[in-house]
């Protein structure tokens, strides 16, 4: 059973559509995370399951229970859902030390003390900061701060924790190690939580789902993986890779070649197996093609085309390549030592067509299939 079904939430915030007629399920133990540009409804969703916002229309459900339903205006108060939140700004009370920041939910449940000893300490040193049991917000660091307010969400043990961009006021480095905490807490707490980011790799690493949000809709719920390989959209696509700006896309158009069915893009024919009668010629498309789909062979190989070596990228343990192909760039990513290569030298690129994203130009919708026809092999030019 779902922790969380939401059936048809939307809400209007001054009158403008903010959420549209949402539609998710939440199962229990999932890492989901709300994706999406600034301003598509990321947060207002949160707030909604948190019951800060009132939905205008739909119902949502908590561990079978209803705690919003639009029609009746039914709307139980956050403090009765059972639901446990951080927010990027993490509201530590200044005037109180870590140990009574962390104590309060526990108290206001009225625990024993002793009770509340234990499970303090135990969220304080899950969290990796018994240290600062004495200490007061204004003592410590944004980061330590950021734990406090973790060790405070997860001392009450909640069933549900939601959470609003809690990593983003932490610099680049502090940022990764909370990226860990936060995944090994999940992965030894088992809590359900609901993640809010607009970093798209903060996204695909920490979740079990991702909900891409566009203008108030879920665009794609997919898990990391499927989002990686199979962006639903040209528009979600360019969102997941806008940080990766070696994504190549290229124009096509389904064309015929000696009878074959395929595309034809400005660096050459690509015929694909099965889209005999699938698409009219002349249909326009966008080949989406990853800097990692692509490879370069001393010799010619049936589907490869002859490129040239523009320059070279090394950017940490990867290298990037970029490729000059009958006038269209292409980026090309290798884990190969680029010593040997020969800036200038025409060698040969096969691109992984199995691997390709194809997308109707107009829709911009992804094909329902892509087809197979020559994945490469042999020897590597580098
Ligand atoms: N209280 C409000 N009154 C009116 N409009 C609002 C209010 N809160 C949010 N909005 C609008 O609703 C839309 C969605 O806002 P929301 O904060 O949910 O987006 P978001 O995806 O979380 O964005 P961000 O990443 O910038 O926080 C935005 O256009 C925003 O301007």
């Amino acid at each position: 059973m779902a922790v969380i079904e939401m059936r048809n939430i939307s809400v209007s915030l001054d009158q403008k559509p903010v959420l549209r007629s949402i539609d998710l399920m939440i199962e229990q133990g999932d890492f989901m995370t709300f994706l999406g540009p600034s301003g598509c409804g990321k947060t207002t969703l949160l707030r909604t399951i948190a019951g800060l916002q009132k939905a205008d229309t739909g119902t949502i459900l908590i561990g079978g229970r209803e705690v919003a339903n639009g029609a009746t205006d039914y709307h139980l108060e956050p403090s009765r859902r059972g639901l446990s939140l951080v927010f990027q700004s993490y509201a530590l009370w200044p005037h109180m030390t870590v140990f009574d920041n962390v104590a309060f939910g526990l108290q206001i449940q009225k625990k024993p003390k002793a009770d509340i000893q234990r499970r303090v300490h135990d969220a304080l040193a899950k969290m990796q900061i018994p240290e600062l049991a004495k200490k007061y917000p204004g003592e410590l660091s944004g980061g330590q701060q950021q734990r406090v307010a973790l060790a405070r969400a997860i001392v009450t043990e909640p069933d549900i924790l939601l959470m609003d961009e809690p990593l983003s006021n932490l610099d680049a480095k502090l940022r990764v190690e909370m990226r860990s905490e936060l995944k090994r807490l999940h992965e030894e707490l088992k809590t359900t939580i609901i993640f809010v980011t607009h970093d798209q790799q903060e996204a695909m690493m920490l979740s079990t789902k991702v909900a891409v949000l566009s203008e108030g809709n879920i665009a794609q719920l997919d898990t990391p993986r499927q989002l990686y390989k199979r962006p639903q959209t040209l528009e979600i696509a360019e969102f997941i890779f806008s940080t990766d700006t070696h994504m190549n896309y290229l124009p096509a158009e389904a064309a015929q070649q000696q009878g074959d069915c395929g595309l034809q893009t400005p660096i050459g024919f690509f015929p694909l197996e099965g889209m005999n009668g699938q698409l009219e010629t002349g249909t326009e498309l966008i080949v989406a093609v990853k800097p990692e789909h692509i490879r370069l062979y001393e010799a010619h190989l049936p589907g490869s085309v002859p490129v040239s070596i523009e320059s070279i990228e090394q950017a940490g343990a990867e290298t990037l390549l970029h490729l000059q192909a009958s006038g269209t760039e292409l980026v090309m990513r290798t884990l190969d030592d680029p010593d040997d290569v020969e800036l200038g030298r025409t060698v040969y690129a096969a691109l992984r067509s199995d691997q390709m994203n194809i997308y109707h130009k107009e829709s911009g919708r992804l094909l329902e299939k892509t087809y197979p026809v020559q994945t490469y092999s042999g020897g590597l030019a580098l």
